[in-house]
């Protein structure tokens, strides 16, 4: 579980999430969703160690993150358990979609490359659907491919928690479903503790076991989409008119009211 006390984070003076707490457990998808611009990645970022607290603390796997900037052994330990997709995956670097992979394990790796982890890349491809790009440059690929070879290389790394900031936004609807539901079945198996940022909000509600709402730097909403998701919260979350509706397996489903 990932418990988030009273987190605060300001960035050049100016305060861009604050009072925020909360649990995340183990084996369960948490699904951020909020405006641009209103601390989502912040929030990521914070729980990474990427960015110091101001306030609060974050525990994880018996360690605790302080205020301030954490550091070398520390930092290296807390990231440890970690696994974390940016949401800027621009590759300009003269590798393979095979090597690139492979780094997943980088603190693990020495200069010979043994079979069991060239194996384990494969896997990663494979279960990523992606294993006949395994020879190509990752620079010549285009953003929805270069997504999923990330998501490989961050299965790489056996992470305990799996930070992904909108993993799905170039890829179709297909690959969108397919990375998601991998995802799911991993979280599952794996007893991630998973925290995905996502833009579409009929996806959110779909794989949300947990759906955290943020706006204004603070989590205006938490809980199962069927629970937490009516009207009223999106129109004030977003200042947009919607419908919510729902789906056959009695998940909401929001639609945007045409103001015409
Ligand atoms: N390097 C930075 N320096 C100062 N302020 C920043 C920096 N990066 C982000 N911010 C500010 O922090 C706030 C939150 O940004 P954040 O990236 O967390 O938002 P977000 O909810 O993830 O947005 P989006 O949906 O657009 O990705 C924004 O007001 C942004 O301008």
């Amino acid at each position: 579980m990932i418990q988030l006390e009273n987190v605060g984070v300001d960035r050049q003076g100016r305060s861009i999430i604050a009072g925020v707490s909360t649990q995340l457990e183990a084996g369960k998808i948490h699904v951020i969703i909020g405006p641009n611009g209103t601390g989502k990645t912040t929030l990521l970022n914070a729980m990474f160690g990427e960015l110091a607290l101001a306030q609060g603390q974050v525990r994880f796997a018996g360690q605790t993150l302080l205020p301030g900037k954490a550091r070398g052994k520390f930092l290296h330990g807390w990231r440890d358990t970690f696994a974390y997709l940016p949401q800027d995956t621009a590759a300009d670097i003269a590798l393979t979609v095979l090597e690139v992979v492979v780094l997943g394990r980088l603190g693990k790796l020495s200069l010979h490359i043994d079979d069991e982890t060239l194996a384990a890349a494969m896997e990663r491809l494979e279960q990523a659907g992606i294993a006949h790009l395994a020879g190509r440059d990752i620079a010549s690929l285009s953003g929805g491919q270069r997504q999923m070879v990330l998501f490989a290389q961050v299965m790489m790394r056996e992470p305990k928690a799996m930070l992904l900031d909108e993993p799905v936004s170039a890829l179709d609807l297909k690959h969108q479903i397919s990375l998601l539901d991998l995802v799911r079945r991993e979280t599952r198996a794996r007893d991630w503790v998973t925290v995905i940022v996502l833009h579409d909000l009929n996806l959110a509600c779909q794989y949300a076991d947990n759906l955290l709402v943020v706006a204004h730097g603070k989590i205006q909403a938490a809980g199962h989409p069927r629970d937490v998701v009516t009207e009223n919260l999106i129109e004030k979350t977003y200042g947009v008119k919607v419908e919510v509706l729902t789906d056959r397996a009695g998940n909401p489903v929001i639609q945007p009211v045409s103001g015409i």
